[in-house]
């Protein structure tokens, strides 16, 4: 039996295997079949808990950060990072007793993020790093429409969109596609936002290798960026990002780090079956 966890970030929402010793074989059709909604257990993405010492490929100093979270894709797929996935994972090692609550590290393929985990359940905040802007723009079509994007880099890529309501982005049932294509050669998350207020924006996402998600933090970090820079907006001044799960508060640092705070809550626990079996 393979133990596990749900949790999500303001519903961007996660299955979380432990997996300490780094055993367990994460077959992409395996992934796909977990998250499946109605087959699985359901969840946007997967979140494996392994000892980074026993991380195969990872060349960072463990000792920096014990636990390193593997991301996958709702389809099987692997990201870089997960803006929401390593808030809910923070909290999953803190309410282990994996590590203690206040600030730690993380392991993950976009490098070591630090997060701070208060003692009392309140709100997660994670340091997500120096984003990269602008990294190029494309133009993005969807439902018929078509939009220049802004390429902002989170470690993972993200094209941001700029729209009036983000219900102008109509039903995200398929993937957006973009021209030229060399500029998202490993697929692209887009991002429509629609100003709200002062430094208060709207998002929704089409989330490479899920779809359309309630929620994604490293997208909103982008949409936050994209934001800043059209507002000429200085460093330190905080941005409200509401998504249809919830809200995100996310601030540019006088360093460059974007750090962004937002729930990250832990549902369920229990035990799966053959997923195989049970999908066949
Ligand atoms: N939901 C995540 C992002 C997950 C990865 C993304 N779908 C990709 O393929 O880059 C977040 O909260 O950041």
């Amino acid at each position: 039996m393979i133990r596990y966890t749900k949790g999500h970030g303001t519903q961007n929402d996660f299955v979380i295997l432990p997996d300490p010793e780094g055993a367990l074989a994460l077959e992409p059709a395996w992934v796909a079949a977990l998250c499946d909604r109605r087959a699985g257990l359901g969840a946007d993405g997967v979140l494996r808990v392994v000892a980074t010492a026993k991380m195969p490929g990872y060349e960072g100093d463990a000792s920096l950060a014990p636990w390193f979270m593997d991301y996958h894709n709702g389809d099987g797929s692997i990201a870089e990072m997960c803006g929401n996935g390593v808030r809910v994972f923070a909290r999953y090692l803190a309410d282990q007793g994996l590590a203690e609550p206040g600030s730690f590290g993380v392991a993950t393929r976009g490098g070591i993020k630090t997060v701070r985990v208060p003692a009392d359940g309140g709100d997660v905040t994670v340091d997500m790093g120096v984003p990269v802007w602008p990294h190029g723009a494309a133009r993005i079509a969807w439902n018929g429409l078509e939009a220049q994007s802004v390429h902002v880099d989170m470690g993972n890529p993200h094209a941001v969109v700029f729209v009036d309501d983000v219900a102008q982005a109509g039903p995200l049932t398929a993937a957006p596609t973009w021209e030229p294509v060399a500029v998202y050669p490993r697929g692209v998350n887009v991002e429509f936002v629609a100003p709200l207020g002062p430094q208060h924006i709207a998002m929704r996402v089409y989330e490479r290798g899920v779809g359309e998600t309630r929620s994604c933090g490293t997208g909103a970090c982008a949409a936050m960026i994209a934001a800043a820079r059209r507002d000429g907006s200085r460093p330190g001044t905080p941005y409200t990002v509401d998504v249809p799960g919830g809200r995100l508060s996310i601030v540019e640092r006088e360093d460059g780090c974007v750090e962004m705070t937002g729930p990250a809550v832990l549902v369920a626990d229990g035990e799966l079956r053959d997923f195989a079996v049970a999908r066949g």
